[in-house]
């Protein structure tokens, strides 16, 4: 139902590895309205033994029940996460914390052998529009400075200094897709986080509509949307639905309608929906 161009995928792939080789440190970004979605399976290999922080966006957009699970959910396999709001800015300042201790260590390493202290060299990774380079901004909205090009495989990179002592590659990192996971694929189209791929939205909305079915908070989303458009959801199937709702407001056009959904859901016209919750990913350890 979702489909990358694969000609993206390999472009992507090869620049984010060259990111990766060039830092210390690796802020990865998760959409917290699918925070395991929005994981790459291939990251973790990817990076090795660098640390990576796990930054879980757009706070705003989940309620704080489904955002202190998730907290425990990542806590319990060993990841303390920052949620963070790339638009106002929250959580900024602990990231700039948690980059500093990781460029404390790597000084003392330095230090001792006999090497002397640098900035931290750090880069923000994620899925299209998960809300990187808004955080980059925010980052480097805290006093930022020109940073010298770096020697080796670094020299082909950008860089600005953030508050002295942090190097921040001042383009993000994409991370690419693979073409397995259709459910991961679909909450991607769902929220917008899926870069160069094709999708049909009357069928991706129809899938909202099918997941949020599933979710503790149906009965008040179902309201919400039953008010919102003016047809009770509750009397059709999800697909019957997006075309109920192309006859009554877009000229019989289901893909308008798909549209209308995923908009209203996007904007946080439908309140704040989180997509995916722990309990469907307690088998997973890793995260
Ligand atoms: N409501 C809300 N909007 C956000 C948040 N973070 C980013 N946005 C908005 O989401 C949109 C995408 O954010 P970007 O920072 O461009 O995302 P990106 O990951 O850099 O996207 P690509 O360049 O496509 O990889 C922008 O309109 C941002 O203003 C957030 O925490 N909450």
């Amino acid at each position: 139902m979702v489909q990358w161009y694969p000609g993206h995928i390999a472009r992507a792939e090869r620049n984010l590895r060259e990111q990766l080789k060039a830092v210390d440190i690796v802020l990865e970004v998760r959409d917290g309205r699918c925070p395991m979605s929005t994981r790459h399976p291939l990251i973790p290999e990817w990076i090795g033994t660098k640390p990576r922080v796990l930054l879980i966006n757009r706070k705003d957009m989940v309620a704080e029940a489904d955002r202190a699970a998730w907290t425990r959910f990542f806590a319990q396999r060993g990841h303390a996460v920052t949620w963070t709001n790339g638009s106002m800015g929250d959580g900024v300042g602990k990231v700039m914390e948690l980059s500093a201790a990781v460029g404390a260590k790597l000084n003392a390493k330095r230090l001792a052998r006999g090497l002397r202290p640098r900035p931290v060299r750090a880069v923000v990774i994620g899925f299209p529009n998960v809300g990187k380079s808004a955080l980059i901004n925010r980052l480097l909205g805290r006093r930022v400075a020109d940073s010298a090009p770096k020697p080796g495989v670094t020299r082909s990179l950008r860089w600005a200094r953030i508050g002295g002592d942090i190097d921040l590659l001042d383009a993000p990192g994409i991370i690419p897709m693979s073409f397995r996971d259709q459910v991961a694929a679909q909450r991607l189209a769902m929220c917008n986080d899926i870069g160069e791929a094709a999708y049909v939205d009357s069928l991706v909305a129809a899938a909202f509509l099918e997941t949020v079915r599933g979710l503790p908070a149906a009965p008040q989303i179902a309201r919400r949307i039953s008010e919102r458009y003016k047809l009770r959801v509750e009397d059709y199937q999800e697909e019957e639905y997006v075309h109920a709702l192309g006859d009554r407001l877009f000229n019989s056009e289901p893909e308008r309608a798909g549209q209308r959904i995923l908009k209203d859901f996007r904007s946080l016209a439908l309140g704040p929906i989180c997509l995916e919750l722990p309990p469907q990913y307690e088998a997973c350890k890793e995260v």
